[in-house]
């Protein structure tokens, strides 16, 4: 279990560059699977879970090349199928949340697809059926092993149909797609998930050869086509990191830049902080947070009332940014309801914030209201244990708020998801070591 130790307290300053985009990633790369041609992929993450899934497509037979930096060139020329059999993809599957969406485009392109009940976060129960259930609607036969938690799906030939879906679910929606566009007809999708990631998920398919209309909206049309080619594809920068570096730079105090952030690609993401109190401004495509050195005061409804920020499919607010909202609000002048709607598991950190000083009523399991102390009174340093990515995230930014050092324990679960996170945050000042 690898640990980080952070001495608290210290201003930050400077500039910080995201990392691509984290769930974009898991997307494009499955969908190298649907050709034979080569893919360039450029500003890859270089982080546990996006290693694990490019591993997998290593395993399948993909052909990677490194060109530099965050690029790669992938060609599934001569896949595998065999290895979806083995002992090694039951347990090399199950590693990360991303891995779902191999099934799709492995269904679309070779008429099967196999999964282990893939991992990731555990922030409650994670469900599959608006996956499996859109892929029985486009006539694949379905069957699941309880015993060894294993998901197949098969069929000759998919054909397009209409769907509405239970859910919008992100990776659902991503893996529905990647099977639809080479299926027999047309495809309808209504309540299609939209976020960036499947935004850029679309248009990359439609250089590809695919015929989605719709991007960017809850109903998806999609022709099918027989192949699809080769391109080239650069991940967004993950706004979930933006959110988390606002967050930081907010509760230190520290004047911070976010460097080339895809403003017109964040949607609820600035004004969500500005309600919170937080000053945001823009500069060309970055960033600007100055210096909070009077804090920053939470707003209220129009009628007076508590300000609730709760998570909602996009074009609402992600839900991977509460937890970070949270605990910016400990510091914050004012009060404000924090209601996780879609995760059941997520809140239950604040136990941690609360031994640290934070002033938090956990209402009930998708709620917590926040007190915030306007710097009156610090958190205190102590020792925790991260208990998913933007949970690790949001304790160590209260631990490089505190005062006194801070360990945190687990430090995988906020690699999973953030890139050589200590050593970019030593680069703008902060007092953290990987022990
Ligand atoms: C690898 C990846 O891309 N992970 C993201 C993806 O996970 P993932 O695609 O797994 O999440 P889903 O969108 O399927 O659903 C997330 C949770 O929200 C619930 N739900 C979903 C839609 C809805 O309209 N109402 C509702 O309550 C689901 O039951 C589930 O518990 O999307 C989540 C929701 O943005 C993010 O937290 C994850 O970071
Ligand atoms: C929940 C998250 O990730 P995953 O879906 O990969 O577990 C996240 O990125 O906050």
């Amino acid at each position: 279990m690898g640990t980080f130790k952070i001495e608290g307290g210290h201003q930050l300053s400077g500039e910080i560059t995201p990392q691509g985009a984290k769930n974009e990633a898991l997307q494009i790369l499955c969908a190298v699977l649907l050709t034979g041609e080569k893919v360039i992929i450029n500003n890859i993450p270089d982080i546990v879970d996006v290693n694990k899934l490019i591993a997998l497509l290593e395993d399948l037979g993909v052909n990677i090349q490194k060109k530099g930096k965050g690029s790669y060139t992938f060609q599934a020329n001569d896949v595998n199928l065999d290895y979806l059999q083995s002992d090694q993809f039951k347990e090399d599957g199950r590693g990360l949340r991303g891995s779902i969406m191999l099934v799709g485009p492995l269904l679309a392109r070779f008429g099967k697809g196999y999964i282990p009940k893939p991992g990731g976060d555990k922030i409650g129960r994670r469900r599959l059926d608006t996956h499996f259930e859109g892929f029985i609607n486009l006539g694949a036969k379905f069957r699941y092993n309880k015993e060894e938690h294993f998901y197949g799906v098969e069929a000759k030939k998919l054909k397009g149909t209409y769907m509405l879906l239970d859910e919008a679910s992100v990776t659902g929606t991503a893996n529905i797609v990647m099977a639809a566009v080479l299926a027999e007809g047309k495809t309808t999708i209504y309540n299609a998930a939209c976020e960036p990631y499947l935004q850029q998920l679309c248009k990359m398919l439609n250089r590809m050869g695919a015929k989605i209309s719709g991007i960017g909206s809850n109903l998806l049309t999609i022709e099918g086509v027989d192949t699809l080619g080769g391109t080239e594809h650069t991940m967004l920068p993950d706004m979930i990191e933006i959110g988390s570096w606002i967050g930081l730079a907010a509760m230190t105090k520290s004047e911070l830049t976010v460097k080339n952030v895809s403003w017109d690609d964040l949607g609820q993401i600035p004004t969500v902080f500005r309600k919170m109190g937080v000053t945001i401004e823009r500069k060309g495509d970055d960033i600007f947070i100055p210096e909070h050195k009077d804090g920053y005061k939470i707003q209220s409804f129009i009628d007076g009332s508590i300000l609730t920020v709760s998570d909602a499919p996009w074009p609402g607010l992600t839900p991977d940014l509460l937890s970070i909202i949270l605990v910016m609000a400990t510091q914050a002048k004012g009060e404000v309801l924090i209601h996780q709607k879609m995760f059941e598991s997520r809140l239950f950190f604040v136990d941690k914030l609360i031994d640290m000083g934070a002033k938090i009523i956990l209402c009930d399991p998708h709620r917590a209201t926040v007190i915030g102390h306007n710097f009156k009174s610090k958190l205190k340093a102590t020792t925790m244990v991260s208990p998913d990515i933007r949970a690790g995230v949001s304790l160590l930014i209260a631990a490089l708020s505190a005062k006194g050092t801070s360990t945190i324990h687990n430090i995988e679960q906020i690699d999973r998801g953030y890139e050589d996170i200590d050593t970019r945050l030593r680069a703008i000042g902060a007092k953290i070591t990987r022990v």
